[in-house]
């Protein structure tokens, strides 16, 4: 059972922390720290398989869904993400419905889908020892779609409207980039964009979810009825954390976070 994934049918709230440290060790210490999920980055943390697949070990004893970001949107990526056993995933950059449902069919068996069948040697099966593993996997597999274009937003309507899309999630970075707000997910103009786009999606009766390491907005978007939303990343409280601690000792401003804004 994908309780996630149940959560997110039933419009129940889902919090997690985004791992970008692309380490098991991490993870499995993020993993007991109470999120409903975590965000395995396959996009921009430095993920391969292996590493993605020992981080789904680490985390699998505890009462948390890790979810396994691909670097692009791939049907070959999808078979290896979920033969090594990931269950809910979350494909970047989707700018049409076309595209969505290549994923969704991705994701499935013939005649449904264009998945591979080679559950007998993985680790989604645990080794052909869950049984009727081929006929049920749908049920557990949920995906998620990212919209952060100006293109992804067009077509959102139509995206949210298709069967086997399980959450439609909103990346304030790249929409902001898309916009013409590069570095900038605070704009107006970007949080009118996902304001609209949450809304939309509501009326789709789908989930939608976001990053948002602002608590003041998470909190805004949470009010709007996003339901999975991640609110930090591992990389960001290390980072900051250790800096923060290094002035208290060695003095020195509190400086705005360099580098692009992590939402
Ligand atoms: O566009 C975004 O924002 C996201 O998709 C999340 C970022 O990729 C995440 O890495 C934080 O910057």
């Amino acid at each position: 059972m994908n309780d996630f994934k149940t959560a997110l049918l039933q419009d129940r709230v889902q919090i997690g922390l985004w791992q970008a440290l692309a380490n098991p060790y991490t993870a499995e210490i993020c993993a007991g720290a109470g999120f409903d999920w975590l965000l395995l980055d396959g996009e921009h943390a430095p993920n391969d398989l292996p590493l993605l697949l020992a981080q789904l070990q680490a985390v699998a004893a505890y009462p948390v869904e890790p979810v396994v970001r691909l670097p692009t949107g791939d049907a070959v990526l999808v078979k290896q993400m979920l033969d090594i056993g990931a269950r809910s995933l979350l494909v970047p950059m989707v700018e049409s419905a076309a595209q969505a449902e290549a994923m969704v069919r991705a994701t499935r068996y013939p005649p449904q889908g264009t998945r591979g069948v080679g559950s007998a040697i993985g680790r989604a099966s645990r080794w052909n020892r869950t049984h009727n593993y081929l006929n049920e996997a749908e049920d557990e597999i949920c995906l998620m779609v990212q919209i952060e274009s100006a293109a992804a937003l067009a077509a959102l309507p139509s995206i949210a409207e298709l069967p086997g899309v399980d959450g439609i999630f909103i990346g304030p970075s790249d929409l902001a980039a898309s916009l013409g707000h590069l570095g900038d997910p605070g704009h107006a103009a970007v949080q009118r964009a996902i304001e609209r786009a949450i809304a939309t999606v509501r009326t789709s009766a789908k989930a939608v979810g976001i990053l948002a390491a602002d608590e003041g907005l998470a909190r805004r978007y949470l009010e709007l009825g996003a339901t999975f939303v991640a609110v930090g990343t591992d990389v960001t409280l290390l980072a900051r954390g250790a800096e923060a601690l290094a002035r208290r000792f060695k003095g020195g401003r509190d400086e705005e976070p360099r580098g692009a804004t992590i939402y």
